[in-house]
């Protein structure tokens, strides 16, 4: 009988490694964990990825870049390797852990020493956007502005201490020096060449994501209708079960897919007036995080 694959979180008590943890039970793996006074004890991580064929990191982003660094001086027993944070999402050597991607993706993942799974906000962006620029419907150089809102469990530990405990605002944007940490992974992975624009929002709520993208039908290539842009959309995701491509409504809860680990992408429009909105639905913590990874590690382990 072959052992099952170890896996070490790094991590593993934040928002992001509490949530993976719970879904792993749905795989043959061995967790090891190590003692929670120990999480940061170099020497006890050091142990734990040595032990580990996949460590799974779910650190702030300079912490993953130390934990990068310390798999690094394991040589060959370094094990494999997918982050969570923002560090890796555009750097070079690294796989973009989003398997939807394209018809190539899901086998780069699986063979990829390293992967970086997807920000929350750029999976809904990139989904939206990057079937219409590969069909030629939406230029590289069109002026994208995404708007999105996230339940306040995207801002981890603090943010959801300061909305449980001391009640946070109902709704406020943020970013507004448009420099958002998660632009440009969604420039580089949408295939865009300009630089969108990019407003994010949080709410009084856990979790749950609505991406919503305007466009101005007429400002597109050729005369597409939303119609084109949703038969574009249906065509790149068909016999996908994570993402599913649905009609239109005229109105859309973020906190619909709470709890599940799936993406909803509708196309809305007014054809008298040649507008459309693009919006992708999710949980921030499941396709948006944790669901996403373990789509990843079932893929980088072959389960
Ligand atoms: N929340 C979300 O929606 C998403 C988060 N992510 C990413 O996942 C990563 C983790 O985020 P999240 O889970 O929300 O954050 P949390 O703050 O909830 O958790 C981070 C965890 O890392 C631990 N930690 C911090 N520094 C170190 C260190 N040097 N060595 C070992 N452990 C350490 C923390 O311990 P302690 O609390 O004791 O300091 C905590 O358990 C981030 O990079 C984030 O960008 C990705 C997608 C979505
Ligand atoms: C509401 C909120 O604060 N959201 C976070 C994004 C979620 C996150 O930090 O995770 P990833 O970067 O790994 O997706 C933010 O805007 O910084």
């Amino acid at each position: 009988m072959t052992q099952n694959p170890t896996i070490f979180i790094d991590g593993e008590a934040g928002t992001t490694g509490l949530e993976i943890r719970e879904r792993l039970a749905t795989l043959p793996v061995t967790l090891h964990s190590i003692d929670h006074a120990h999480r940061k004890d170099p020497a006890a991580r050091k142990e734990a990825m040595a032990a580990a064929d996949l460590v799974v990191l779910c650190l702030p982003d300079a912490a993953s870049r130390e934990a990068v660094e310390m798999a690094e001086t394991l040589g060959a027993n370094a094990p494999r390797l997918l982050d969570a944070s923002t560090a890796f999402r555009t750097a070079p050597g690294w796989v973009y852990g989003f398997p939807e991607l394209s018809a190539a993706q899901a086998e780069a993942i699986s063979g990829a020493p390293r992967v970086s799974n997807p920000g929350c906000y750029p999976t809904g962006a990139i989904a939206l956007l990057r079937p219409l620029v590969d069909a030629g419907l939406l230029s590289a150089q069109y002026p994208v502005c995404i708007n999105a809102i996230s339940g306040y469990t995207g801002g981890g530990r603090s943010m959801i201490e300061a909305h449980e405990q001391e009640g946070g605002p109902a709704f406020e944007l943020y970013g507004l020096g448009l420099e958002h940490k998660h632009v440009p992974e969604i420039h580089l992975h949408a295939g865009l060449k300009r630089r969108p624009v990019f407003v994010p929002s949080v709410g009084h709520f856990a979790r749950g994501m609505i991406v919503s993208i305007p466009l101005h039908l007429d400002d597109l290539n050729g005369s597409v209708s939303a119609e084109d842009l949703h038969t574009a959309l249906a065509t790149r995701y068909a016999g996908q079960d994570k993402v599913r491509v649905l009609n239109a409504e005229s109105t859309l809860s973020a906190e619909a897919l709470s709890g599940s680990d799936g993406m909803e992408l509708r196309v809305h429009g007014s054809p008298r007036n040649r507008q459309a909105l693009l919006t992708a639905r999710l949980d921030n913590l499941g396709k948006g995080a944790s669901g996403a990874a373990l789509q990843n590690i079932a893929l980088m382990l072959g389960l």
